[in-house]
């Protein structure tokens, strides 16, 4: 069956089947779809065209070193948050020269890396780190190119959890401090201002908060123009929002064309750093259902996949398609039920779906849909249990592209005290 959704509701079929996937690799896993990251990138790609641009796609939704290569060969550039994501990139073959770094806690090794290698650029949360950049950026004899992360004060009515641009949360400067900020970074010696930055949150599924965001980011680029400060691109972080269920969000293609329209005849060059709406429609995870069992209130499915393997659904309380892989036209229609589909870790929170509709045997195979972001990368050990393997497909082909952890390599690196 069609298991990957591209993103706006186009279904793709691809050869191979899920359940020879299963067989072969084991479940839980991961497995994602090359041709479906290289179309969500490329719809971004496509909408760019004849601009000055850089797609630098937020590695932190899914970081799988294929899943980087993928991309790399079609000319992406990254968006980190650590040292160790930009030694993956430079691991699957991505250029450290469209990278740029952002993240509210940069360390001074991390920064010294991303100097030697030549990031594009350094995303500013606060004017603290302004200054170890510079000095880091000093004792290297070097100028580091920056962008200031604005938090322009708007409401992405998204989860609280993943909205990064109003006063109360972490995310870059105030906009309204940004102009002091900026003259500060401009007469700073090894700093050379190249951008503004801002990124919203996460999951948005309308347009119109990122355009009061853009409104907002132009009339600061005006006011440091009267400063002297000429700023050459204008990074408008990620965000798009992806179909779960039923929403409709803009597709990168609406996007862009309500966003260009709005820059008139300035020549900026433009960052995007879509995560989600690369990834997420790219991937699913599978898990087989192990026990059933039902009491007067519930009905319970005991499946192999647990919130150590993919924690939306418990963090957020996030909904997920969760379809059978296999369609058994035999089995009696009055046994559909609703089914909390839960994990084997000692948790109540514990669960990836509840009452779904579903004709369940134990053995069955579960499709656990737009699960390519912020799916493994947030995976854990908790339990002591093997994160899950990933596996890529790419045509009639699936390749195993991370193993399943081992057992041994549950406690690889611990140490027992030394016997007196
Ligand atoms: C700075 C920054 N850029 C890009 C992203 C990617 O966001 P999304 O996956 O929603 O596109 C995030 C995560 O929200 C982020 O914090
Ligand atoms: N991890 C979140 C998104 C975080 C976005 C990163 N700032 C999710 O699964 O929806």
């Amino acid at each position: 069956m069609n298991i990957f959704d591209y993103n706006n509701g186009v279904l793709h079929a691809e050869s191979v089947s899920a359940v020879d996937i299963a067989a072969q690799y084991g479940t839980p896993c991961y497995v994602y779809s090359r041709k479906a990251f290289e179309q969500h990138y490329l719809a971004y790609e496509n909408a760019l065209q004849g601009r000055d641009h850089l797609v630098c796609y937020a590695m932190k939704a899914n970081s799988n070193l294929a899943v980087l290569n993928v991309l790399a060969k079609l000319g992406a550039g990254f968006d980190i948050v650590s040292i160790g994501e930009l030694e993956r990139v430079i691991a699957a073959g991505g250029d450290p020269k469209k990278v740029v770094f952002s993240g509210v806690g940069k360390k001074a090794h991390e920064i010294r890396r991303a100097l030697e290698v030549g990031v594009h650029c350094f995303n500013i949360e606060s004017e603290a780190e302004l200054d170890r950049v510079n000095d880091v950026a000093a004792e290297m004899n070097m100028q580091a190119p920056i962008s200031i992360r604005v938090n322009p004060d708007v409401d992405a009515q998204t989860h609280p959890y993943i909205s990064t641009g109003l006063k109360e949360n972490k995310f870059g400067v105030d906009i309204d401090d940004a102009p002091r900020i900026y003259a500060k970074a401009n007469a700073m010696s090894n700093l050379n201002v190249q951008g503004i930055d801002c990124h919203i949150g996460s999951q948005l599924i309308e347009t119109a908060p990122f355009m009061d965001a853009l409104d907002r980011v132009l009339a600061l680029v005006d006011i440091l123009a009267e400063q002297g400060i000429t700023i050459h691109h204008l990074d408008l972080g990620g965000g798009l929002g992806v179909t779960y269920d039923d929403e409709v969000p803009p597709t990168p293609g609406e996007y862009i064309a309500e966003l260009t329209e709005r820059l008139g005849d300035r020549q900026l060059k433009l960052i995007f750093e879509p995560g989600r709406s690369i990834a997420a429609n790219a991937g699913i995870f599978l898990t087989q259902v192990e026990f059933l069992k039902s009491n007067e209130e519930k009905n319970f499915a005991i499946i192999d996949g647990a919130m150590n393997d993919l924690i939306r659904p418990a963090l957020y309380s996030a909904w997920q398609a969760i379809v059978p892989v296999v369609q058994h036209a035999d089995r009696n229609p009055e046994n559909t039920k609703a089914w909390d589909l839960v994990g084997p870790v000692c948790e109540t929170g514990d669960f990836l779906g509840k009452d779904r509709q579903l004709n369940l045997q134990p053995g069955d195979l579960l499709a656990v849909k737009s699960s390519g972001a912020y799916g493994f990368v947030m995976a854990s050990n908790y339990n002591s249990r093997p994160r899950p393997a990933e596996v890529m497909v790419d045509g009639d082909t699936s390749y195993i592209v991370r193993a399943r952890e081992t057992i041994a390599d549950l406690y690889a690196g611990e140490q027992l005290l030394p016997s007196e």
